[in-house]
């Protein structure tokens, strides 16, 4: 006798297996899950793997975002604690990663994240040799140079930034580069707004976007760096991640910060143990 199924449909051929545009999740924290709401309900990958090392929470988050498949586009959801769920994923986002302690200094926070790194990347690469990683690391830097339709601001008002600056202009860049710590302080955390800008890298590397993001690559040789450190540059992003580096004008004084930050990455790197 024939199944439900088969009474209601002749299949003509069989569904395919993969969308092509798998996205995996590591770590279904508050950072992870808002990557991956953010990724299913602006329609960014139709197929999304999350795993976590906490089974049951992992299992909780999957089910909840499974519930609400009705109010989204068709997409699969799956999770697993076992990196063989991942195979073949276009782009690993890794959002997995131990926060500051109270008292803990930057370095030892570090060296916690490279053993977390260390159980979690050869993993991923080696289920999908292929695919592009997605870092959420902390913090994520912005770039400076504010234009409105091609017309800098410092063009306009010179002192712009600097002591001299009447309109205070420096406040309010001193205000974005504290904005985190004051959400942190208010709810604990952050997580809507880096889901919505880890969405936007998402899209730009699935459908070939090429366009401009602040992502950390490596810039040995950029702006006579001579250290094999990663820092936020403006980056093209496409199908195989980072293509192109924006060679951007700099002043004496950002490229000197710029120089300051390469030396004290590559300090921190060189105390790690690998
Ligand atoms: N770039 C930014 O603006 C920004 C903002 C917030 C957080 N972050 C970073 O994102 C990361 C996550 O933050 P969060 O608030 O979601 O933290 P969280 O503590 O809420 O979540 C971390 C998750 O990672 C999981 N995890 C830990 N070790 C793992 C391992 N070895 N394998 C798989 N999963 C593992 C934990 O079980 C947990 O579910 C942190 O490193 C944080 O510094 C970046």
């Amino acid at each position: 006798m024939d199944s439900t199924d088969q009474t209601l449909f002749s299949q003509v051929a069989d569904p395919v297996t993969s969308s092509g545009n798998k996205v995996t999740v590591v770590g279904v924290g508050q950072v992870g899950m808002a990557c991956a709401f953010s990724i299913l309900t602006q329609n960014v990958a139709s197929e999304l793997v999350l795993v976590d090392v906490v089974a049951d929470k992992l299992k909780g988050e999957m089910l909840d975002l499974q519930h609400g498949l009705t109010f989204m586009k068709h997409a699969r959801i799956n999770a697993s604690t076992d990196y063989a769920a991942t195979a073949n994923s276009r782009l690993c986002i890794v959002t997995a990663g131990a926060r500051q302690k109270e008292g803990e200094s930057r370095l030892d926070l570090v060296q916690r994240n490279t053993d977390i790194f260390k159980g979690i990347i050869p993993k991923l690469v080696e289920y999908s040799p292929n695919t592009i990683l997605l870092i959420v690391s902390n913090p994520v830097a912005v770039w400076s140079g504010v234009n409105v339709a091609g017309v800098r601001l410092r063009d306009i008002n010179p002192a712009l930034g600097s002591d001299g600056d009447k309109e205070n202009w420096e406040d309010m860049h001193r205000q974005v580069v504290q904005s985190a710590y004051e959400v942190i302080k208010l709810k604990g955390y952050t997580s809507w707004a880096i889901g919505l800008s880890v969405a936007a890298l998402a899209q730009s590397i699935l459908r070939n976007g090429y366009n401009v993001h602040a992502v950390s690559t490596l810039v040995k040789g950029q702006h006579g760096i001579d250290k094999d450190v990663f820092l936020s540059l403006p980056c093209v992003l496409g199908e195989n991640g980072v293509t192109h580096i924006v060679k951007q004008p700099l002043t004496p004084e950002e490229k000197e910060m710029l120089h300051r930050s390469a030396t004290l990455m590559s300090e921190v790197q060189s105390n790690l143990k690998l």
